[in-house]
């Protein structure tokens, strides 16, 4: 039996870690300035990374790469958080009308990744997330500054520039799924730091939304243990 593994997401911003034990798993993020969280084993963790590494030495032999992700149609270049968020999504998500998954990952970039039930990648698209967008509204003018609350406005002509730029910013985010999701034909699953910010915006749009914000760790521990097992 596998018990006490510790994954690490190396992300575009942050630091993702599940601690997988007796089939649970428990879910936290770090900065990347941050030391090595207690208990962590580095000669055990499991990682894998599409961002800037961290300081800390982390074992070539225990990453998981896009290219060790058994999906049909899969490009060895797709980042490899977008790789475990379709095998999570396959290996997890209900789907007895064969839909085609649709899974948006609401990080430093908006991913969005569609496969069919098989598992067959059919592509995506990807778009600066929402903090991305922020700030660099901010360095490419004069006068924008990323607004210190995120209130979003219900109104959809705003008078206040803080309130405009929210509102842009969180319209192109839902405007993009908008476009792409097909409720009759597809699932969308929703990950990522934003994603629970946003579940509120992209409520009122019609179909199953569902939301999963760890979905790229739940792919790293189902990965690894299938590997295990056929060990
Ligand atoms: N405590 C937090 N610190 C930083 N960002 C946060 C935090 N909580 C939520 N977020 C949101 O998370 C988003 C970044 O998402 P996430 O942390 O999943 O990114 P990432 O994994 O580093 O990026 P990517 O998935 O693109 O590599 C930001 O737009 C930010 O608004
Ligand atoms: C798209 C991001 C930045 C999302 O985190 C990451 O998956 C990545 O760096 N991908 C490489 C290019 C690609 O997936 O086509």
């Amino acid at each position: 039996m596998v018990s006490d593994i510790n994954f690490l997401l190396v992300g575009n911003s942050r630091l993702h870690w599940a601690k997988y034990s007796k089939n649970q798993s428990k879910f936290f993020h770090t900065k990347k300035e941050q030391k090595v969280p207690e208990n962590i084993d580095l000669d055990q963790l499991i990682w894998a990374s599409v961002g800037k590494l961290p300081i800390f030495l982390l074992k070539e032999e225990n990453e998981i790469k896009t290219k060790d992700i058994q999906l049909s149609n899969l490009p060895d270049y797709f980042g490899v958080d977008r790789a475990l968020a379709c095998l999570a999504a396959l290996n997890t998500i209900e789907n007895p009308l064969k839909k085609d998954l649709l899974i948006a990952d609401f990080g430093t970039i908006l991913s969005i990744t569609k496969l069919n039930s098989n598992g067959s990648v059919l592509g995506g698209q990807l778009i600066p997330g929402f903090l991305t967008q922020l700030k660099s509204m901010e360095q490419y003018t004069q006068k924008l500054k990323v607004p210190k609350k995120f209130e979003i406005p219900s109104k959809d002509y705003l008078i206040k520039t803080e309130e405009a730029i929210l509102k842009g910013v969180i319209n192109s985010l839902t405007g993009v799924i908008k476009c792409s999701f097909n409720p009759l034909k597809d699932i969308l699953i929703t990950c990522g730091g934003d994603s629970e910010f946003l579940a509120k915006s992209l409520k009122t749009q019609k179909g199953n939304i569902i939301n999963a914000p760890n979905l790229v760790m739940e792919g790293m521990i189902i990965h690894h243990l299938s590997v295990k097992k056929l060990a």
